[in-house]
């Protein structure tokens, strides 16, 4: 049905106008949707499998409702004039009348289409063998991958073929069939999550013994090395002495960057972290590193004093860990040979991930015996910017001239329409070794593009088509929504939080409350109503760049001069009179921001009343990757369907003890939908994955299309292999979506798949 009634007007789906689709869904989930004839409660639907449509709430016959809609229909829009519409509040109501009953076309909606694929599915047999472990079948090369233990070996592994299964097979064979110790075999994967996998692959598959199972050394390159490390010299290497968060990496640059006179505004910190982190994982660093360019001398600095900054508080970092380690067993021969002694066997998981600390520390430990095996897929490399480098598998065949290399390119998870879509999109790569990846089985399902307006929508959608197969028997563990960046998930988290499905993420992704930029500008908003927030006015003590000491004085001045914490700010003694000049004119403007709409509040803290300043200078603007002021663009977005500034901010405490409900239920990633970043899901697979923002800007990101146009595709080649990663995560149902808004600005299609459409 394409009509209903709303604050006692009938809305005419097809004269709705394409950005009021998600406030009038709002409005019939909150029960302010009627049918017109019945009078009984009424939705829209917006998802994926339909067109937008209304609906009743309630089961029952309601032909008669859709008869008289269908009476109601108006001629097409072109055809109603000026003087034939009626305008109601923002929509405008048509009065002429046609009896045509075909549905009426929405405007600007675009129903889902399928990503078109030429080539045809062909099955070609093939030999598997279940002799090695009962129930669980190889194919040759697999076999092959599997039982060929001697000497080194690189396995050159599409998405999809069976690298997880290999890799642990081949760990238990040597300990099961070759009777290889298994104390003396190391599995090294690149997550926790990865090790976690092949543990419990391990146990559950194989047949393995307890005491078997827990002699392998599985683990990350940091877990594995950092024992040894803390082994060797607890005493240094406490873990209390790790630097875990980034924003204390940050911090310190930032203080060396003061020292230099480097403007927050102008100065990517963000890629100055990386380019460290970069030199250390490349053991870049050495008495003759001389920087390239002023960009490198700066960041070499800065570097300098960062290490230096550790060194005073004896602190390490991540990276400190594996070049700790490099060190160790570099000049210490004895102890490099207990561990050669220990060590025989070595797999290494995700080779193109690798880094050349990793790499060297591998080869070191391994070169005694040489039994290594290498499994990696230069397409799924999306770490360059941690030092990884897809040419190690080129160096691999260098290094060890006599390697055994096997492909593996059947791809077992994924059906043939979505082996082959994302085959499309990565041949795009200039940088890659040519392979024929071929699915193991067709499904009639093809990828699909969907078209949702905006960020909101797109949330809806999803969520809405989460649910509609979930009604129709699918687990819900069987879903997984994938993005960019982890301030993109925002949206869904809320619509997935107010559907009460079974859901979980990552922290950083629940965060998007907690960001720095958007906890400032929601502090503004808390103190139009609550002057004396305590948590709100530190929060703008960050933005007028006053010291947090002045707490305890904005404290004492309110109470002996009887006026709010926000008031008491003019009348902090400390105060430049440049400070207290500003203050003076923002203060009066926060009661007016209660009575605004919150986007329009937003933009006048942006722009009125100091944080479009605070952005500039401390909001990380320099960033290339996150941006201050995509953050507060984000949150305008989160905004937007929000009527008061009261209604919004009551949503961000209730987001932000949602976020607290959901990390403490700690849902089991079997029964619940996942949501996650496609850095995090690479190594996984679900039946349905959903990708957001497959637009320009966004997938690729920004970033990488600026350095483009600077001449340098590396970057983008990677965000190519990251949304090859995305789709090849999915066994039957991938879904793209391609917002026609982004941040409020007009989005196209994404560069990579444009061919496709
Ligand atoms: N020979 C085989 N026969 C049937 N199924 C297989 C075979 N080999 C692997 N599979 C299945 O294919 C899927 C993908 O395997 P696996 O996760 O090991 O791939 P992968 O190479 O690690 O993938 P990616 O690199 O894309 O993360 C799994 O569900 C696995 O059980």
């Amino acid at each position: 049905m394409f009509c209903a009634n709303f604050q006692n007007n009938i809305i005419q789906l097809s004269e709705l106008p394409r950005n009021q689709f998600q406030q009038i869904y709002d409005a019939g989930r909150s029960g302010k949707l009627t049918c017109p004839l019945c009078q009984k409660e009424v939705r829209l639907y917006i998802g994926l499998k339909q067109s937008p449509h209304f609906y009743h709430a309630g089961k029952g016959d309601y032909s008669d409702c859709v008869e008289y809609c269908s009476t109601l229909q108006i001629e097409p829009a072109s055809a109603v004039t000026e003087k034939e519409a009626v305008h109601s509040g923002s929509f405008r109501l048509p009065q002429g009348r046609s009896i045509k009953d075909e549905p009426a076309e929405t405007q600007g909606f675009t129903p889902a289409t399928p990503v078109t694929i030429s080539n045809v599915y062909t099955d070609q047999a093939e030999l598997q063998s279940n002799t090695l472990f009962p129930g669980i079948s190889f194919n040759s090369s697999q076999y092959e991958a599997i039982t060929n233990v001697e000497g080194p070996m690189l396995v050159l592994s599409g998405a999809g073929s069976g690298k997880t299964r290999v890799l642990t097979a081949r760990a238990a064979y040597m300990a099961v069939h070759r009777k290889i110790d298994p104390r003396s075999i190391m599995l090294v994967t690149f997550t926790s999550k990865a090790a976690k996998e092949m543990r419990d692959r391990l146990s559950q598959s194989y047949g393995m013994m307890p005491q078997q199972l827990a002699g392998i050394v599985v683990g990350t390159f940091h877990s594995i090395f950092y024992r040894m490390l803390a082994h060797y010299d607890g005493a240094k290497w406490n873990g209390n002495n790790l630097i875990k968060g980034e924003w204390q990496r940050e911090q310190y640059i930032k203080t060396a960057g003061r020292e230099k006179g480097l403007d927050e505004k102008d100065f990517p910190y963000d890629l100055a972290l990386q380019k460290i982190s970069y030199w250390k994982n490349t053991l870049s660093i050495s008495s003759s590193f001389k920087p390239k360019d002023d960009w490198e001398e700066q960041v070499f600095y800065l570097y300098q004093r960062y290490e230096e900054m550790k060194r005073d508080r004896n602190q390490f970092d991540f990276d400190d860990m594996l070049i700790g380690c490099y060190d160790l067993l570099t000049e210490n021969k004895e102890l490099l040979e207990r561990y050669q002694k220990r060590f025989t066997h070595f797999l290494i998981d995700e080779f193109q991930d690798i880094n050349t600390v990793q790499y060297q520390l591998m080869k070191l430990l391994s070169e005694h015996t040489r039994h290594i095996c290498a499994v990696g897929d230069d397409d799924q490399s999306i770490y360059s910017f941690r030092g990884s480098d897809p040419g190690f598998i080129l160096n691999f065949q260098k290094d060890f001239p006599d390697a055994a290399v096997i492909q593996l390119t059947k791809n077992y998870r994924s059906s043939h329409p979505i082996v082959a879509s994302a085959k499309k999109v990565i041949v795009r790569n200039r940088n890659r070794l040519n392979k024929n990846i071929q699915s193991s089985f067709n499904h009639e399902q093809q990828p699909l593009f969907f078209y949702p307006y905006d960020e909101e929508e797109e949330a809806t959608m999803i969520v809405n088509d989460i649910k509609e197969r979930i009604q129709e028997g699918e687990d819900p563990g069987s879903f997984a929504v994938l993005y960019r960046t982890h301030s993109a998930g925002r949206a869904v988290f809320e619509r997935l939080y107010q559907s009460s499905l079974p859901f979980s993420m990552e922290k950083e992704t629940a965060g998007f409350y907690d960001r720095r930029v958007v906890k400032t500008a929601a502090a503004y908003l808390t103190l139009s109503r609550d002057p004396d927030s305590v948590e709100a006015v530190t929060s703008l003590l960050f933005a007028f760049f006053i010291k947090q000491t002045a707490l305890s004085d904005l404290k004492a001045i309110s109470i002996l001069e009887d006026c709010s914490l926000l008031e008491a700010l003019l009348k902090l003694p400390q105060l430049q009179p440049f400070q207290k000049k500003k203050i003076q004119q923002i203060l009066p403007r926060f009661a007016r921001l209660r009575s605004m709409k919150p986007v329009e509040a937003l933009i006048t803290i942006e722009k009125d009343m100091g944080l479009g300043d605070y952005l500039k200078k401390r909001g990380s603007e320099g960033n290339s990757i996150e941006k201050g002021s995509d953050d507060l663009q984000d949150l305008k977005v989160a905004a937007k369907e929000f009527q008061t500034v009261d209604a919004f901010l009551d949503h961000i405490d209730h987001m932000k003890h949602a976020v607290k409900e959901i990390n403490s239920l700690q849902r089991s990633p079997e029964n619940s939908i996942q949501l996650m970043t496609i850095h995090r899901s690479k190594g996984l697979e679900f039946k349905h994955v959903y990708v957001l923002g497959v637009t320009d800007g966004s997938l690729p990101h920004d970033f990488a299309l600026d350095s483009h146009r600077q001449g340098d595709s590396s970057h983008l080649e990677e965000e190519r292999r990251l949304l090859y990663v995305a789709m090849t995560r999915a066994k039957e149902g991938l879904y793209l979506s391609l917002p026609s808004y982004r941040r409020y600005k007009k989005a196209v299609p994404s560069r990579f798949i444009k061919h496709l459409m």
